[in-house]
């Protein structure tokens, strides 16, 4: 049979599955597709200008090796770079660039030191009378690299954010959008990236900001007709780092400044650094022009941590406090809060202080009694798993027929009803919640979710189903 570009291609996956973590070869080898094959050389599509970056720095070799087992000594590989989001061009293009030999992108340093051709440029950090121009960086130094641990939840952040800080601006990261869940490390992570910069780099303006106080001070520069100098002000920084930016959600007028904002800084070759607590595709009342814009870099997400990393951190916090504690105390503390790093941080210090102040020993005992505080204040989680065989069970069915294709109405609403508690119950995002129930897409979701809503008001048999499974999924 004749060689195609698929078949060729699909030999390659066979091997290269084989050959990396299930997890990797999901991330960074599902979404490729391929396109064409000529004489020894095969194209494949890549979705983004950092996929193919990040491909040929960790997976040359293995590519290398697949692609020749498949076509011989002289084979070739051509990246196909799907090119989105890129200023007046709505349609998606496509860059090609064969494997292992970069363009090299010129540095693009535009310093306009606007301060000195406008004087009366206004610093919106300055308190009303007080006169200064120098731009504090709000970081704060004790949120750094070396104490951020590294571990598989939060490898590609980790990483992306060592990657900006030796290089920032200069990377395809930009922006790096860092998001995840309630207390995962986003702000510290942020801060790090900030401070590393700092170090590096001590010409450089770099500012940290919440999306709230920027809010604050728009609102502000409104108020006072400074809007302008507002502008000029945050055209200004060389790292911008925003800190939740779901705050903007649904005010139209700071989302707008900070578009405008945005783009200069981009277009000049400044970082922006970004964090949030929902991927992109979940963000709500945000622009579309605006969003499109923070998937444009590196979305990357930080995960509650796996054990080892919790382990690593409980003894990182006791090291640094000087306390010493038996490992079985660790490892019961680290077993039981699994969800956010804060709450294992906050379990920690109130063990230290509780045998301190009450001078109490540490035991077991002492630390289930204090963790059971923490957990029990925690919402259980629910896993995706869980719901889908609880939903299941509810229509007897089993649940590979609720994700089966079929269209028959009560698989179907079973299937909605799935999707919608995953989105209420989990913190996964719509295209994760997905792919989990039946392989569907984002947009499958959130259609489900919305069905889900419309039939809630107006169908009592179906308000009946949410309560009983509601009640089922938070006994
Ligand atoms: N990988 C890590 N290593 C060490 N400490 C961590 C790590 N991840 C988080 N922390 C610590 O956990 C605490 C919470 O982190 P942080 O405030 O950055 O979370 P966040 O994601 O911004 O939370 P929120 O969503 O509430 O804004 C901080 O004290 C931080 O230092």
């Amino acid at each position: 049979m004749d060689k195609t570009a698929q078949s060729v291609w699909d030999h390659c996956l066979q091997f290269i599955k084989d050959n990396i973590q299930p997890q990797a070869y999901k991330t960074w080898f599902e979404p490729i597709r391929a396109v064409k094959l000529t004489d020894n050389s095969l194209s494949i599509q890549v979705p983004s200008k950092f996929f193919y970056e990040w491909l040929e720095e960790h997976y040359v070799k293995l590519l290398k090796v697949s692609l020749t087992k498949e076509l011989g000594d002289g084979a070739k590989l051509v990246y196909i770079i799907r090119m989105e989001n890129t200023y007046g061009n709505k349609k998606p293009f496509t860059e090609k660039i064969p494997s292992n030999n970069r363009p090299s992108v010129p540095s693009q340093e535009l310093d306009v030191p606007l301060k000195n051709k406008n004087p009366e440029l206004k610093n919106p950090f300055i308190i009303p009378g007080i006169r200064n121009v120098k731009i504090e960086s709000q970081l704060n130094p004790n949120y750094s690299f070396d104490n951020f641990l590294e571990g598989d939840s939060n490898r590609l952040a980790r990483s992306a954010g060592l990657a900006v800080a030796s290089k920032p601006g200069g990377t395809s990261f930009n922006p790096l959008l860092i998001f995840g869940g309630v207390g995962l490390g986003k702000t510290h992570l942020a801060h790090a990236i900030g401070v590393d910069i700092k170090d590096k780099y001590p010409e450089k303006t770099v500012l940290y900001i919440s999306a709230e106080k920027f809010t604050q001070q728009y609102i502000e520069s409104v108020k006072k007709n400074t809007r302008n100098d507002f502008i000029h002000f945050y055209q200004l920084i060389d790292v911008l780092i925003i800190d939740d930016v779901q705050f903007f959600s649904g005010k139209s007028g700071t989302q707008d400044v900070f578009f405008h904002i945005f783009n200069h800084l981009h277009q000049n070759g400044k970082q922006v650094i970004l964090t949030s607590d929902k991927a992109p595709v979940d963000m709500q009342d945000i622009e579309q022009r605006l969003l499109s814009r923070f998937k444009w870099g590196l979305s990357a997400e930080l995960q509650s941590p796996d054990y080892e990393t919790r382990i690593s951190i409980v003894k990182n916090k006791l090291y640094r406090d000087g306390v010493e504690m038996p490992f079985e105390i660790v490892d019961y503390i680290a077993k039981n809060i699994k969800t956010n790093v804060r709450e294992l941080e906050g379990a920690i210090i109130s063990l230290i202080a509780q045998s301190s102040f009450n001078k109490k020993e540490v035991t077991l005992d002492l630390a289930s009694q204090i963790v059971e505080k923490f957990v029990k204040n925690t919402k259980r989680e629910v896993s995706i798993d869980y719901i889908q065989k609880i939903v299941s069970d509810y229509f007897q069915m089993d649940v590979s027929t609720l994700q089966s294709k079929t269209r028959k109405r009560h698989i179907v609403q079973a299937r909605q009803l799935a999707m919608f508690f995953a989105k209420k119950y989990t913190k996964a995002s719509l295209a994760s919640i997905g792919s989990q129930i039946g392989k569907r897409d984002h947009a499958t979701v959130l259609h489900a979710c919305k069905t889900v809503d419309n039939l809630a008001e107006t169908d009592k048999q179906f308000r009946k189903y949410i309560d009983d499974i509601s009640k089922k999924l938070t006994l």
